[in-house]
Order: structure tokens, then C-alpha cells, then sequence
């Protein structure tokens, strides 16, 4: 019986995988799966996530656990973005390797790309140049989680995988008006000027930046189809100091085009105005993702599926939105 243990199970990500791996477990493979919240674990605190560490030995750790936002929340809580995530990082990565525990996913983002850099980006680019200053800190504890992964297994001889997702939105996403990604933002802003009858919406910044957006399904089932890969397979295609994957679509878009896409979709027929005095973060961020893809993986859902998915479980959900 594998044993893994899901921190962030009842984030966006966590709960995808989480979904995943029970369908799984229900269809005879022999897993246990391990999950605690917040109350019960705080994955800042360093004595309670070894006692947990050394009470359970997991035999397998997916680490989708993090201080999470938009640019607006990145922004303007930098020490949290980069205190809790170091924090988490640190606590579940030394303290997996401390209970003996072989295999780790880290879950870390695109942001850690420089600013300015060659799109698509390659894991190459890696620490080649200056980070958005809008998420530098953010950036660091990602970059310093896929560090800590690679030198553990440098050192230690562990089987600690990294991926980097782009941009991602779902079901179960946050959609809180400020301190959400852009995608949430704008199903409910554009919903309840829909709604309201509102002439128009404004976008944050001036609507040109390009990004690349997956449904959280596809990133569940690339974590676990990055875990499942035999180790020969994974350090074929990786190197010891370059140890990270990309995860996305390939395919971006600017977020007026987003804009249009999901104001058609919750039917609001009114003007789209921007904002330029607010930030645009990294004008385009799109990942080179032929990594994985030649190791046998491709996204399924189209990102007009997905915003309507993502629409119907916002009506769906709107009473017990987390924000
Ligand atoms: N969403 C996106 O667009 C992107 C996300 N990522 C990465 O993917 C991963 C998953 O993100 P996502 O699912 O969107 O994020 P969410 O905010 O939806 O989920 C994060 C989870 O981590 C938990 N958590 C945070 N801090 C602590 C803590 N101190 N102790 C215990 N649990 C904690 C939260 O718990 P609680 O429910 O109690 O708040 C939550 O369940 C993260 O590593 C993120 O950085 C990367 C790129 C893009
Ligand atoms: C996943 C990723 O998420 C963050 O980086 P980001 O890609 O800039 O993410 P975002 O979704 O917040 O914005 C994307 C673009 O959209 C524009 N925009 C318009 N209107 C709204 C709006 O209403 N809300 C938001 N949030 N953005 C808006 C916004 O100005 C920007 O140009 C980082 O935290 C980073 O650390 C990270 O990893």
C-alpha cells in the first residue's frame, strides 16, 4: 500500500488531485491517501509538520500547499508571499527527507522566469535574468523550493520532482475580487455587471499582457502523471541541476481576448475599458512545455470549455465562495 500525502488538499489544485487519486484508489490501485487541513497542520510550523512527518512516514509527498494570489495580492502582501512559502517549502522538503520519504512533487510556478526573457520559456531560462518585481518575492520561494528538491536529491540521492504550472483557473478557484488570478476576477466582475446591468467593466492594466491559461484538471493529471514516471524517464529529460518541468497549454492569449471570451460566456454585452494605472505584471508569459510533451503528455481542455465549466461552478458555488 502506497501512502501519499496531499498538503494543500483543499486548495483549487489539492482537491483536483485529491478527486484524482480517490477515483483511483476506488478502482483498485493500492493507495492511502493522506490529507490534513490547515486546523490541524500548519505547514509554517516546523515542529508540527516533523511530528506529522515522523508519526506518518509517507512514502510519497505532493506538495500543492502555498500562500496563492493574484498580482494586486503579490503586490501588496510580499513578506506573506515569500515568508509562508519558504516557510512551507523548507518544513515539508527537510522534513519528508527527515521521515525517510523517497518521492516529493513540488508544485511551483512560471513566475519564476525573468522578466524579460525568449518566449516560449524553457526551464533553461531559469535564474538567467531579473524576476517581475511584482512577484520577485513569490518567485524566490518557488525558485528556493526547486532548489531545495534538487539538492536533496544531489546530496541525498532522493526522488524530489519539480513542476512549474502556468497560470491556472477552475473549479474551486478563488474568486475573491482583488486578491484573486485574473480569470476568477473576471467571471465575477463581468457576471455582476451582467447582472446589474452595468454599461461596462474595467480591466486591470491595459489589457495587452499575454498569458497562457490551463484547467486545474489538466494540471492534476500532469502532477500525477509527473510522479508516475518511471525515475530513469524523468532524469532523462531533466538534469540534476535543472530538475523542474513545465506544465501549460502552449497556446496564450492577451487578457482582452480572455476579457471578450468570458464576457461573452456570462452574457454581459457592455464596453471593456482598461486601467493602465494599474499594474500589467510580465507582458507575456508563455512556457515552452515540449518537455513533457515528449515525454508523453498534452493538455485536454480548451480554454473555452474551461471558463464555461468555470462559469457554471461559480453560479453553482457563489453562496460558499471561500472569499
Ligand atoms: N492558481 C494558479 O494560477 C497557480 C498556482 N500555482 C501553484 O500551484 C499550487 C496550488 O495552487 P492553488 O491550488 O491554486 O492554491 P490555493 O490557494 O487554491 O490552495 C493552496 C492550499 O494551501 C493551503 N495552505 C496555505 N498555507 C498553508 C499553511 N500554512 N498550512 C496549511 N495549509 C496551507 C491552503 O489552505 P486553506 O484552504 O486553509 O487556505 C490551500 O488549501 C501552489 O503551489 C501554487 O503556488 C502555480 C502557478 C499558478
Ligand atoms: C499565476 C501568477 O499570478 C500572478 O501573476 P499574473 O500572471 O500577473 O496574474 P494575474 O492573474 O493576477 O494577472 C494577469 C494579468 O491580468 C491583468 N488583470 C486585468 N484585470 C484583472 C483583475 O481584475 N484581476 C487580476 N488579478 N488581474 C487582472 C493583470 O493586470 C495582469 O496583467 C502572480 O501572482 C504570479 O506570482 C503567478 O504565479
Amino acid at each position: 500500500m502506497k501512502r501519499i500525502f496531499i498538503a494543500g488538499h483543499r486548495g483549487m489544485v489539492g482537491q483536483t488531485i485529491l478527486r484524482k487519486l480517490e477515483a483511483r484508489r476506488a478502482a483498485g490501485e493500492a493507495i492511502e491517501i493522506l490529507t490534513r487541513d490547515r486546523a490541524a497542520l500548519d505547514l509554517t510550523d516546523q515542529a508540527a509538520v516533523r511530528r506529522f512527518m515522523q508519526d506518518e512516514a509517507p512514502d510519497a509527498v505532493i506538495l500543492a500547499a502555498a500562500k496563492v494570489g493574484g498580482i494586486h495580492a503579490n503586490n501588496t502582501y510580499p513578506a506573506e508571499f515569500i515568508y509562508e512559502n519558504l516557510m512551507i517549502e523548507c518544513n515539508i522538503i527537510h522534513q519528508a527527507f527527515a521521515a525517510g520519504v523517497q518521492q516529493l512533487l513540488f508544485l511551483g510556478s512560471s513566475c519564476i522566469y525573468p522578466r524579460e526573457v525568449a518566449q516560449p520559456m524553457r526551464e533553461t531560462a531559469l535564474l538567467t535574468g531579473t524576476l517581475e518585481p511584482t512577484n520577485e518575492p513569490y518567485a524566490i520561494a518557488k525558485i528556493a523550493g526547486i532548489k531545495l528538491c534538487e539538492s536533496y536529491n544531489r546530496q541525498h540521492g532522493t526522488d524530489y520532482r519539480s513542476v512549474m504550472p502556468t497560470n491556472l483557473y477552475g473549479p474551486g478557484d478563488n474568486f475573491h475580487p482583488d486578491n484573486s488570478h485574473v480569470l476568477p476576477a473576471l467571471i465575477r466582475r463581468f457576471h455582476e455587471a451582467a447582472q446589474d446591468e452595468s454599461p461596462a467593466v474595467t480591466l486591470w492594466g491595459t489589457g495587452t499582457p499575454r498569458r497562457e491559461f490551463l484547467h486545474v484538471d489538466d494540471m492534476a493529471e500532469a502532477s500525477l502523471f509527473v510522479m508516475d514516471l518511471p525515475r530513469d524517464i524523468y532524469d532523462a529529460n531533466t538534469s540534476p541541476m535543472l530538475s523542474h518541468i513545465n506544465v501549460g497549454t502552449g497556446v496564450d492569449i492577451s487578457i482582452m481576448e480572455l476579457a471578450r471570451l468570458i464576457a461573452a460566456e456570462v452574457g454581459f454585452g457592455g464596453a471593456i475599458g482598461t486601467d493602465p494605472a494599474k499594474p500589467d505584471g510580465t507582458m507575456r508569459k508563455l512556457l515552452d512545455v515540449s518537455r513533457l510533451s515528449n515525454m508523453g503528455w498534452a493538455s485536454r481542455v480548451s480554454l473555452r470549455e474551461g471558463i464555461r465549466q468555470t462559469y457554471k461552478w461559480f453560479l453553482e458555488n457563489q453562496r460558499d465562495l471561500r472569499n
